[in-house]
């Protein structure tokens, strides 16, 4: 879990304050150290706090290592003079510390004028845009060590021996020493916590029949089940050595499953189904890393402003904030905020949208150019359109696209505050395309799915996923990327390009779907999505083979990246097909679909479970809602018809 945690660190560059921070708490630890007598009550204390926070750390999880990865934040972001005052105050709460161990006190103004100088740029040239945006955050690139050389100042003559050697040159090299200290402290702190490398499984880690039929009468000891999940795991990586005699291997993963449930509540099926995709080991991480939300991310509009001014306006209203990473020149992380982060002017003026990270991923590997006719098939609430509509600049036109009524209207929303002029919304079933219209450059399919990458968001997906969602969304999904295939224009010269995507981790809706299409249409091929994160997807899955090419998909996890949990496939229309003037209606489509499968024996029991009485049953209650929507009532509608 330690691994995790080291995973999941985004390494930046440090700010002054940051680096002055670390700086500090090496000065004290190392007065601490020589002061031993003097300072072992002291120590003590600020040991228990270490510890007490670890435990938060521990109970909170990734949560509190964002909020303390905020706190060593906190003034980086600080670029204006309202951000300085918040800046100041941290610092002077740094300042009565610093007192307190007798440790020499920061010159806060100089400090500020520092801090600014760092993110002061006043080439606000246009041409250099795309640079700035790239590095604007970057402290290499920002810093310029010549010229702050005079700026030493900063830190106080008095800030001992350390700090007076620390000159704007080495402050990096000081800085990564200081990170792999913090690093290595924190994998101590975390090891302590579990004692994970020491523990040592008992040699009876699983529980007899009598201590089952005890616990099954006790309300669960979450400490103990989750000690034993520990230790199962590390049986599990070294069973030969490790697993009790008599004791099988599924004896061992039964119990580490039925421990998952109980710890983390999800229902055995989809529990088992999530297991399945990792090590045992990396499975609880993901698990662990699903109790979490993942950190609030905003994209910027760049219809309407540069990231640089957006983050400035921000950080003016108080609000800590970073670039989300290297990937990604238009997303900025909120750590904490002063003013309601959906409220503020700039949001209300569109100049950014609260999405998540890995929703811009999709849209990243579509790559929409100028002027182009682009096709969103399932696209309220908007986020990706919007997306979209920028990266073309509001040129070309987007066709965005949802079948559920009442969300365009947060699409239209979302559409009008972020000021895309480019975009077409319309309210098809997208299994009618290409019949309602086709010949697209590019046709973005963020398909519904169900939602196994964003239970940090939604808890209830532990609990409410059955086997009949891992057979009745994949069937509509594979409808779905077929149509999409058969509305993409083979002869476009600049695309012919469809992004598939789910925010699923599961198998059945990502790799399945894939591989599915890539054998009904062979006039597609799965190319490279240009992504610079992301795992390869699989082209295998217990005991079922995938197209080699399936490997080109991304795959995310919460517990890698930080981010949802997400899937990503790129296809290149490469042919015309002759489903490309397919007039199908969906239902046709569908039929088409289950005799194919039925045919080629493709999807086993993909399709068994529909059941056409329950379907009726479906379709005559959403045909009373629609009617009752539009205030008709259907009882006399049907006398009517009669
Ligand atoms: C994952 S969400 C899309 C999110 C959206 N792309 C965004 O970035 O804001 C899936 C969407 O698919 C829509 N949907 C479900 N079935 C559909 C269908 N047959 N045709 C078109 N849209 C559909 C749902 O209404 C839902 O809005």
């Amino acid at each position: 879990m330690g691994s995790r945690r080291a995973k999941n660190k985004q390494k930046d560059p440090p700010s002054i304050e940051e680096f002055q921070a670390r700086k500090d708490k090496k000065l004290k630890r190392e007065r601490e150290k020589s002061k031993k007598s003097i300072a072992s009550d002291e120590n003590n204390k600020v040991k228990k706090q270490k510890t007490d926070s670890r435990s938060k750390q521990k109970v909170n999880g990734a949560r509190s290592k964002t909020k303390s990865k905020k706190a060593s934040k906190e003034d980086k972001t600080s670029i204006t003079e309202d951000s300085e005052d918040s800046a100041l105050e941290n610092s002077q709460t740094e300042e009565v510390e610093h007192r307190d161990d007798g440790l020499p006190e920061v010159d806060l103004e100089e400090l500020s004028k520092a801090k600014k100088s760092l993110f002061d740029d006043d080439d606000d040239d246009q041409e250099d845009e795309d640079d700035e945006l790239k590095d604007e955050f970057d402290l290499e690139q920002e810093y310029d060590y010549e010229e702050d050389a005079d700026e030493q100042p900063v830190f106080s003559d008095e800030e001992g021996i350390d700090l007076e050697d620390l000159n704007a040159a080495n402050m990096e090299e000081l800085s990564r020493k200081l990170d792999e200290e913090n690093a290595a402290e924190e994998q101590d702190a975390e090891k302590e916590l579990t004692g994970a490398d020491q523990l040592q499984p008992r040699a009876d880690v699983l529980p007899t029949q009598e201590e089952e039929e005890l616990m099954a009468q006790q309300a669960p000891d979450l400490t103990t089940i989750r000690t034993r999940m520990i230790e199962i795991v590390k049986v599990l990586e070294d069973f030969k050595n490790l697993g009790a005699e008599g004791r099988s291997r599924t004896d061992y993963t039964d119990r580490l499953l039925k421990d998952i449930c109980e710890y983390f509540g999800y229902t055995p099926f989809l529990a088992e189904k999530l297991f399945n995709l990792f090590s045992p080991a990396e499975a609880l991480e993901f698990f662990e890393a699903n109790e979490i939300s993942r950190p609030i991310t905003i994209r910027t509009n760049t219809l309407k402003t540069r990231r640089r001014d957006l983050a400035q306006a921000l950080v003016n209203r108080g609000v800590n904030l970073q670039p989300i990473g290297p990937w990604t020149k238009v997303g900025l992380q909120i750590f904490d905020s002063q003013v309601p982060i959906g409220a503020t002017p700039e949001y209300l003026a569109g100049q950014y949208i609260l999405q998540a990270a890995s929703s811009f991923l999709p849209v990243v590997a579509l790559d929409p150019q100028e002027n182009e006719r682009i096709l969103d098939m399932a696209a309220a609430p908007g986020g990706k359109t919007t997306y979209i509509s920028a990266l073309m600049k509001n040129t070309g036109c987007v066709f965005a696209n949802d079948a559920n009524k009442a969300r365009t209207k947060s699409l239209i929303a979302n559409i009008h505050r972020l000021g895309c002029t480019n975009t077409i919304v319309c309210n098809y079933d997208a299994r009618e395309f290409p019949k309602v219209i086709g010949g697209f450059d590019r046709i973005l399919l963020d398909a519904p799915c169900s939602g196994t990458g964003v239970i940090g968001k939604d808890q209830s997906v532990k609990v409410s996923r059955t086997e009949k969602d891992f057979i009745q969304i994949p069937h509509l999904q594979k409808q779905l990327l077929l149509s999409a295939i058969d509305s993409v224009d083979s002869h476009s010269k600049s695309g012919g390009i469809i992004v598939y995507s789910t925010c699923s981790v599961a198998v059945e809706e990502d790799e399945s779907v894939v591989d599915y299409a890539l054998r009904k249409r062979p006039n597609v091929k799965l190319v490279e999505t240009g992504l610079q994160i992301g795992k390869e997807g699989f082209t295998s899955f217990r005991g079922k083979k995938f197209h080699p090419s399936v490997k080109l998909t991304r795959r995310y996890y919460p517990h890698t990246y930080n981010v949802d949990g997400f899937f990503v496939a790129k296809f290149q229309k490469i042919g015309p097909s002759p489903h490309d003037d397919n007039q199908a209606t969906p239902r046709e489509k569908e039929l088409a679909a289950r005799q194919e499968a039925l045919e080629e024996g493709i999807i086993h029991s993909d399709f068994s479970t529909f059941n056409d009485e329950e379907d009726k049953k479906y379709i005559q209650k959403s045909q009373k809602n629609s009617l009752l929507k539009k205030g008709i009532n259907p009882k006399a509608a049907k006398s009517e018809k009669k």
